[in-house]
């Protein structure tokens, strides 16, 4: 017999029943769902990540249950069988936008750390090994003035896009399907503003391929969504047009990266760096990774700053209670402040359900 799972339960007497597959940050969340007649029941196990495949068990049992709604508690949705959703009637939520700074802002943690060699020289520093200030210890690049590239130029590539630009007046050249207008508005004010005070502009280019962005950045940073399209999206021939010394920063999703020719390409070109967030196999890296001195990693904490995750929380909640209530789905998914303001009600809507599935229909 399967061992029980422990869980935890608030407001047992509630009339709608609302699983948590796992304890999420903070308090609000509760509130919102306990204040509406919601039984709470959250799944307290240390280690609950669901495959995609459970969570396609998932739908098949929340149907089977009058269950009409899913969220993620994350941005992105590619662990979520949206189709197989659509035929069990479920609701698909994310939790765009409050994450979008927090995770640029990681983003550009990891350029800093992989262009100044920061980890590796941390590690030196522990090690006892520092004898004194030398001309060659730990040189790395200089961002200011160069070119920055930005793959997937939506919420997140484009919030890490002005931290670069604005930071460290670096040049944009960014590839996504469709045109950043405010990020290219953004870019040429912000260049008048330098010339205006004597200094060199900063420019941009919008790509017509992500070759153009691999051969002329210096830095190139990965944002889109993971699907077919970015599935290896940097494989061996994309490596092999990059500079020899440009830093890689990858915290969209790992399989976006092939990260055995990533490993092969870290090995072959030791001045080419680059900063991880997420991993092809997670919670795995490939072979050697993790003996490469010029590979910043860290665990998918991209969105962790506790705002931003209680902001997440918040939105996941709402989402579920939204399609309870039956209210509409909100307007904008990239603007969802006002779910967020601690001591505010929040709107009568779902912040962001991504089959927008009408609720009469769930
Ligand atoms: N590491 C983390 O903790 C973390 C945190 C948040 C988000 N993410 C990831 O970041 C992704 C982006 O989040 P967002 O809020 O910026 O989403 P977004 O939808 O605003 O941006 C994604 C961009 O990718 C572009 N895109 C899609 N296919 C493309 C292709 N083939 N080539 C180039 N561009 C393409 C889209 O046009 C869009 O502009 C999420 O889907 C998620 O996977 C990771
Ligand atoms: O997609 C997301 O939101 C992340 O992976 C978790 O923050």
């Amino acid at each position: 017999m399967a061992k029980p799972i422990s869980i935890e339960v608030w407001n047992p007497s509630g009339k709608y029943r609302v699983v948590s597959t796992k304890s999420m940050p903070g308090t609000r969340w509760i509130r919102l769902l306990t204040d509406n007649d919601c039984r709470l029941e959250i799944c307290t196990e240390a280690k609950t990540i669901l495959s995609v495949d459970d969570i396609l068990v998932l739908f098949s049992a929340l149907k089977r249950a009058g269950g009409t709604a899913f969220s993620n508690m994350a941005v992105g949705y590619n662990n979520v069988d949206v189709e197989a959703a659509n035929r069990n009637g479920i609701a698909v939520g994310n939790t765009p936008g409050v994450l979008t700074e927090t995770t640029a802002e990681l983003a550009a943690s990891l350029t800093l750390a992989a262009a100044r060699r920061i980890v590796e020289a941390d590690q030196f520093m522990r090690a006892g090994l520092y004898e004194g200030w030398l001309p060659h210890l730990f040189v790395g690049n200089l961002l200011k003035g160069q070119t920055v590239g930005v793959i997937g130029a939506g919420r997140i590539g484009s919030a890490y896009a002005r931290m670069m630009i604005e930071g460290f007046k670096m040049n944009l050249i960014y590839y996504d399907l469709y045109q950043a207008t405010r990020l290219e508005k953004f870019v040429t004010a912000y260049g008048q503003f330098l010339k205006a005070n004597g200094e060199q502009p900063v420019t941009w280019k919008r790509a017509a391929t992500m070759e153009d962005v691999l051969r002329e950045a210096d830095v190139i940073s990965l944002h889109p969504v993971l699907d077919k399209t970015t599935y290896h999206l940097i494989n061996p021939e994309r490596l092999a047009i990059m500079k020899k010394d440009a830093v890689l920063v990858n915290a969209s999703r790992g399989p976006v990266i092939d990260e055995v020719a990533l490993v092969e390409h870290l090995k072959a070109n030791p001045m080419f760096r680059v900063g991880l967030d997420v991993f092809e196999d997670e919670p795995y890296m490939k072979p050697g990774l993790a003996d490469m001195k010029n590979a910043v990693v860290v665990p998918h904490i991209a969105s962790a700053s506790k705002w931003t995750r209680e902001g997440m929380a918040t939105l996941a909640a709402l989402n579920v209670l939204g399609k309870i209530k039956g209210y509409p789905v909100w307007g904008n998914p990239n603007q969802v402040e006002p779910f967020l303001k601690e001591s505010a009600t929040p709107p009568p809507a779902c912040p962001s359900i991504v089959n927008g599935m009408p609720s009469s229909k769930l």
